[in-house]
């Protein structure tokens, strides 16, 4: 019989995982040497383990499988709870493997080095943040526990836990049985979909709305055929950004409400039926609406539920739903007033002198992409991700609904363990926190293109609260950074200095590239300005 670290391995791979992301401790030190010379999955450390979280979500987010974080007990592992949160809020299904005493530790009578309250403090907090836990402390036992967890996780796309005793290590069990996936109930799932059609039939102003779920799940390609098949216009929330990036002729644009693009926004507001397709309801996606979500006209397909005015449908998974909806539905064709809009972005920069605005550098990035292709990005929160809004819709891993910062680094690291190469936007702020993790991409032969947003400023709060002096931030002159931890930094000034930068940083290969793009305080991007402003009349309007 193999150990049973072995057979852990064994069952990531098997259930979606690509590849670990990680920081060993003493803890997991025996689990860490079976990584490496197994070689079952590639394993990527990094520095910090908010960054192994990060980076494991973001993976997951691309490849469609499973994050992987492996993390030593207690110090590690509580490092690695924000991250954990934000995947979990995000609906990320990133798989915690956390180390842990052995049996005969837990009873020494010491108390341990790591440890925070009590020995299982470390599990009582990840069962706030994970959908489903096992602790691997008995082989009988073990084989089951991880089919259990790894199905919660792809099944709920949500995180889940392994605490993983460092005694058990090498004790021997049997190999892991996956679990089937739990199908819909074919009835409900019939009278589901009638009611569902039945609706899309009467109404004169449909639209369809999408979130991360539908990626989450595999099913965007199914949902753009169900769109066309039905005539149907479809729009991406914010979180959403970035979804069906291959189907540009079904997305009409990402709905922002107030702050978005006028005629998106009536196509979901002026709507008789919205069909909400892998959702999350947050403030972000939703706060600017200028009407509320109302059950009467909604149906929402998300958490393995479908609801439908004030009734609900449970275990209906998201891929069930579809299916069903295309076998059934009958083609129609798009009603001639609601021909498909499609969003305009931003072109043709002038390369001049002129100092550089945020706004500016996404029409430099989409000329970039028109000369060299669209590139897969990720995004920190910041003036950074309201600027991505005004990038063409490529792919996009984003935390727009957590909105933590210090994930747009990392997360682009991950992405790029995964084989492709990113174009990651980060703010100086958030940089400041995690941006460092790049000094790891030499040692992996990572090259990912860094644009980063210096404003010195935590300008995002300075909308908010221009009074505050705390939003002042230093110059730390990062471009001149990068060479000393393995990459090509170029600072830019003026527009013409921004294009020819980004030129050779995509030319560039085998190294990072950063582009510090410095920005007045003060400026931000129209997305942001007009969000502010939303935000602002929103606010009067609940205080009025
Ligand atoms: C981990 C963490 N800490 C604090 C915050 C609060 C916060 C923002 C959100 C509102 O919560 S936006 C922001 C400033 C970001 O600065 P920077 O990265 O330079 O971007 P920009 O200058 O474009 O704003 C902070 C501190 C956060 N979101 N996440
Ligand atoms: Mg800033």
């Amino acid at each position: 019989m193999p150990a049973l670290a072995h057979v852990l391995l064994a069952a990531l791979r098997d259930h979606g995982a690509r590849e670990i992301f990680g920081i060993p401790g003493d803890f997991v030190l025996p689990l860490f040497k079976v990584i490496e010379e197994s070689r079952i999955l590639p394993a990527v450390t990094l520095s910090h383990e908010p960054a192994v979280g990060f980076a494991a979500d973001a993976a997951a987010r691309y490849h469609g499988g499973l994050g992987v974080a492996v993390v030593t007990y207690g110090a590690g592992a509580f490092n690695l709870v924000n991250s954990v949160a934000g995947a979990y809020a995000e609906r990320s299904p990133v798989v915690v493997i956390a180390g842990a005493p052995g049996a005969r530790e837990r009873v020494s009578g010491f108390l341990l080095h790591h440890q925070a309250r009590t020995v299982d403090t470390q599990l009582a907090v990840f069962k706030e943040i994970t959908c489903d836990q096992a602790v691997l402390s008995d082989p009988a036992t073990a084989p089951a526990q991880i089919a259990r967890v790894l199905r919660s996780a792809k099944e709920m796309s949500l995180p889940v836990y392994l605490e993983f005793p460092r005694d058990m290590v090498d004790v021997e069990a049997e190999p892991v049985v996956p679990l089937p996936p739990r199908r819909a109930d074919q009835d409900a799932l019939g009278e589901c979909v009638e009611e569902i059609l039945g609706r899309i039939a009467r109404a004169e102003r449909p639209v369809i709305v999408v979130d991360v779920e539908i990626r989450r799940y595999g099913v965007e390609d199914r949902i753009a055929a169900l769109a066309r098949k039905l005539g149907l216009p479809l729009v991406t929330t914010f979180m959403g950004r970035g979804l069906l990036d291959q189907a540009d002729d079904v997305v009409a644009g990402t709905y922002l409400g107030a702050a978005g693009n006028p005629a998106i926004t009536a196509l979901v507001e002026d709507a008789d039926l919205v069909l909400m397709l892998g959702v999350i309801l947050s403030d972000t996606n939703f706060a600017l609406s200028n009407r509320a979500p109302d059950p009467r006209r909604m149906i929402l397909a998300a958490s393995r539920e479908v609801q439908i005015g004030h009734h609900v449908y449970r275990d209906m998974p998201l891929g069930d739903l579809i299916d069903a909806l295309d076998d059934r539905a009958t083609p129609r064709a798009a009603p001639a007033d609601r021909v498909r809009q499609r969003s305009a972005y931003p072109r043709g920069l002038v390369a001049d002198s002129n100092p550089i605005a945020p706004s500016d550098i996404a029409t430099a990035i989409n000329d970039m992409f028109d000369r060299h292709g669209r590139m897969p990005m990720t995004a920190d929160i910041g003036d950074c991700l309201f600027t991505a809004m005004e990038i063409d819709n490529t792919a996009l891993a984003a935390p727009g609904y957590y909105a933590g910062m210090g994930f747009g680094v990392p997360a682009g690291i991950g992405v790029a363990a995964t084989g492709l190469r990113p174009l990651i936007l980060v703010g100086d702020g958030a940089f400041q926190m995690t941006g460092w993790e790049l000094g790891n991409c030499r040692r992996y032969g990572l090259d990912p293109i860094v644009v980063l947003f210096n404003n010195c400023s935590w300008e995002m709060l300075r909308v908010f609260q221009p009074e505050s002096r705390f939003n002042d931030l230093d110059d730390w002159h990062y471009a001149d950074i990068a060479k000393s931890i393995g990459g090509v930094g170029e600072r830019v000034t003026t527009r013409a200095e921004l294009v020819a930068a980004l030129e050779r940083a995509v030319e560039r290969r085998g190294q990072f590239s950063l582009v510090e793009v410095m920005l007045p305080r003060g400026k931000t991007s129209d997305t942001l300005a007009r969000f502010v402003a939303g935000f602002k009349s929103a606010r009067e309007r609940m205080a009025g």
